[in-house]
């Protein structure tokens, strides 16, 4: 069989692949891309992941109070698909519409360090290239609980989002990211939802403030949470549910369900991809081991993503290619070690955003730290929550008492996902807290809580 070669060969249409690949044909490199499915053109975030979650929790908050939920829920499904079709279309034709650069759909694996194999169906291709990029992205792990992998009830968040059918009653295992945002989505549709999580309270990485006031929320939304829950079996019950049976408290409980959400984590995706053909070596949690900038243990294959184990967040995979285009077209100066002031936001309502170190982080850390915070409904100088009719929620600020510099930040409040963008650079940039408390911001704005919350020294 022939073997094509191109400059650029790689593996999964994910966005740290996919803008590398339109780099470097952009750049006259002629490149393969190689995506298993016709369906995940543009990768997780717009078929199965960001996009569609947010545009149902977008959805959720917009039913008129007579609609019916059953039929909102149905109709916000179909209407997400039909983003995230148009989504994938245009992620296509992004690279088909350049002409070194070839998409190829079938599933990739090593034959050794410089070829891959491409299978789809019956057919086989073969190509070898200079530099090989993993971007496979990660797949969720389903814990391996007695019933729960045989259970006609289990899905996954991809499942769920496909199904125009609202469970009425949901169990949801594990409170993180995925769990907290299907739990607030679901249950703002109707569903009835209970999440069991596994460590003593929700969200451990964070303040235990600010863990709090999202179970605050969450609960006073109608969510329950079980946590310390050991989830010992689920059963499918002749009446087409289930029972999720957990240990809590010191007894035994149980809690019907109509699906059951699988939301423990999401693991590299590295199985089948022949690894050890290349010579590429896996880290013990199975990702796709990586130097700084992102080279894998043979130095022409760089791995970007989620695969790589690095935080599971889109813009991550995106600062990935960065790393990498910079090693192949650019000076080769930019590593993972540059990231300063990550952000990230959980997508409930009002969003949690959060930059840099927690308050418990920042201290055991060995920081001299002053702690500004107030609640969103105690505010005075920013109507915005008020008008938009959400006042819920918190904002602190943790500052280095020496420098003034912010070391961090939990935004519990509308428009948290905006304003925690301007707190990342302030980090980045070395702006002090002062010079964010006494900045003109437009008004009415959320971002006017600066001037406020940060004149609110609390300890
Ligand atoms: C429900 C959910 C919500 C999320 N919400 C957010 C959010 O709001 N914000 C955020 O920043 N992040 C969010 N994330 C995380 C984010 O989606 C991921 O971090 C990101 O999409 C990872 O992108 P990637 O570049 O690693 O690869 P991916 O986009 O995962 O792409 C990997 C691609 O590789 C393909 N592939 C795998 N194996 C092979 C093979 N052998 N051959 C060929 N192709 C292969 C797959 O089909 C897939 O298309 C969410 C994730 C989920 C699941
Ligand atoms: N808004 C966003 O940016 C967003 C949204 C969704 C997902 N994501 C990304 O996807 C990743 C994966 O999300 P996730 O929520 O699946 O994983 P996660 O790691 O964020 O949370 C998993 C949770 O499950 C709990 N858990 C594990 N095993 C358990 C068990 N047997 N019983 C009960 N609880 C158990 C863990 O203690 C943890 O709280 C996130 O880390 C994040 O990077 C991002």
């Amino acid at each position: 069989m022939e073997t094509l070669h191109a400059d650029l060969l790689v593996i999964g249409f994910g966005k740290g692949g996919k803008t590398l690949a339109a780099t470097m044909g952009r750049a006259g490199r002629r490149v393969v891309m190689v995506e298993q499915s016709a369906l995940m053109y543009g990768g997780t975030c717009i078929n199965i992941g960001c996009v569609p979650t947010k545009a149902l929790i977008h959805r959720a908050a917009a039913r008129p109070a007579d609609a019916d939920p059953g039929k909102w829920y149905a109709d916000s499904v179909a209407s997400t698909a039909t983003l995230t079709s148009v989504m994938r279309d245009k992620n296509f034709r992004m690279l088909d519409t350049l002409d070194s650069v070839t998409v190829v759909t079938g599933t990739a694996t090593f034959l050794d360090d410089h070829r891959v194999e491409v299978v789809a169906g019956a057919d086989r291709l073969e190509f070898s290239a200079d530099t090989i990029v993993i971007n496979t992205g990660a797949e969720n792990v389903v814990a391996d609980i007695p019933g729960l992998r045989d259970s006609a009830h289990l899905v996954t968040g991809t499942e769920l989002i496909a199904s125009p059918d609202m469970p009425r009653r949901l169990a949801v295992i594990g409170a993180g990211y995925q769990g907290l945002e299907f739990a607030a989505m679901l249950r703002s549709y109707g569903t009835e939802v209970t999440v069991l999580e596994s460590t003593e309270r929700i969200l451990p990485r964070e303040d235990d403030d600010v863990a709090q006031a999202v179970r605050e929320i969450l609960e006073g939304e109608g969510v329950t949470f079980v946590t310390s829950a050991r989830v010992t079996r689920v059963e499918d019950t002749d009446d087409g549910a289930a029972v999720v049976h957990y240990e809590a408290g010191g007894t035994r409980q149980s809690v019907g369900a109509d699906a059951v959400l699988a939301a423990t984590g999401r693991a590299p995706r590295t199985a089948g991809l022949g690894l050890e053909a290349a010579g590429v070596r896996t880290t013990a949690r199975g990702a796709v081991e990586v130097d700084e900038h992102l080279r894998s243990s043979r130095p022409h294959i760089y791995a970007v993503g989620d695969v790589n184990g690095g935080p599971q967040f889109t813009y991550i995979s995106l600062d990935d290619h960065r790393i990498v285009a910079d090693q192949l077209l650019g000076t080769g100066q930019r590593t993972t070690t540059d990231r300063v002031g990550v952000p990230y936001t959980l997508f409930m309502t009002p969003p949690l955003a959060r930059v840099g170190l927690t308050e418990t982080a920042a201290r055991a850390a060995g920081h001299s730290v002053r702690v500004a915070a107030k609640a969103v409904a105690n505010m005075m100088a920013m109507p915005r929550a008020a008008i938009v009719g959400d006042t819920r929620g918190l904002m602190k600020f943790v500052m280095d008492a020496e420098t003034d510099e912010i070391l961090g930040a939990a935004i519990l409040s509308v428009d948290a996902q905006e304003l925690v963008n301007t707190v990342a650079l302030a980090m980045r940039t070395h702006t002090t807290a002062a010079t964010l408390r006494d900045s003109i911001w437009t008004h009415p704005s959320s971002t006017e809580a600066f001037n406020e919350v940060l004149a609110t020294i609390v300890r």
